[in-house]
């Protein structure tokens, strides 16, 4: 929206439509805390896509991080969803790149689901756009319903 906001944790979800070249996507935001993880199963009905966004200076929970999206990825419902890996906070110093994180995520171990990673910074928006075509791109390839659910 080409505006940065002051956020807070995410407690349960927040839902958007977001219309990109006359695709309308309904976008769940989930909050990522220990305690609001286990509810995350109620979204993938219908999911087609998964956007994991990453602090990547947080180098400590990038093993919790692989575990849940492993578990994730293992739910029948999202079994031909896509995978959108955001490595964020590139403007801090010392923030982790797409390729360490992509290592310890083990991401060229996921076979069953098409992914990507992208670098990006959600205060500058810088590597937000590139990804846009991916999704895109992904949705044309796969054909999938009207209303997308990401
Ligand atoms: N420096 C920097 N800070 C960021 C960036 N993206 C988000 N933040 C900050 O990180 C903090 C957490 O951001 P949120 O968007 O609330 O994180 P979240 O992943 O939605 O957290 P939950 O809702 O608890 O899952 C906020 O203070 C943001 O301003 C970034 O690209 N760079
Ligand atoms: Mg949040």
């Amino acid at each position: 929206m080409n505006e940065v906001v002051t956020t807070s944790p995410t407690i349960g979800s927040n839902v958007e439509e977001v219309i990109l070249k006359n695709i309308h996507f309904i976008m769940w935001d989930l909050g990522g805390q220990q305690s609001l993880r286990a509810a995350w199963t109620t979204y993938y009905t219908n999911t087609e896509f998964v956007i994991l966004v990453i602090d990547s200076t947080d180098r400590e929970r990038l093993s919790v991080t692989r575990e849940e999206l492993n578990r994730m990825l293992g739910h029948e419902d999202l079994a031909k969803a896509g995978v959108l890996v955001f490595a964020n906070k590139q403007d801090v110093k010392g923030a982790m790149t797409a390729a360490e994180i992509s290592k310890e995520l083990d991401l060229t171990s996921i076979k069953k689901h098409q992914w990507h990673i992208q670098a990006c910074c959600a205060l500058s928006g810088e590597g937000y756009v590139e990804c846009l075509g991916y999704i895109l791109f992904f949705f044309h390839a796969n054909q999938s319903s009207a209303n997308r659910h990401l």
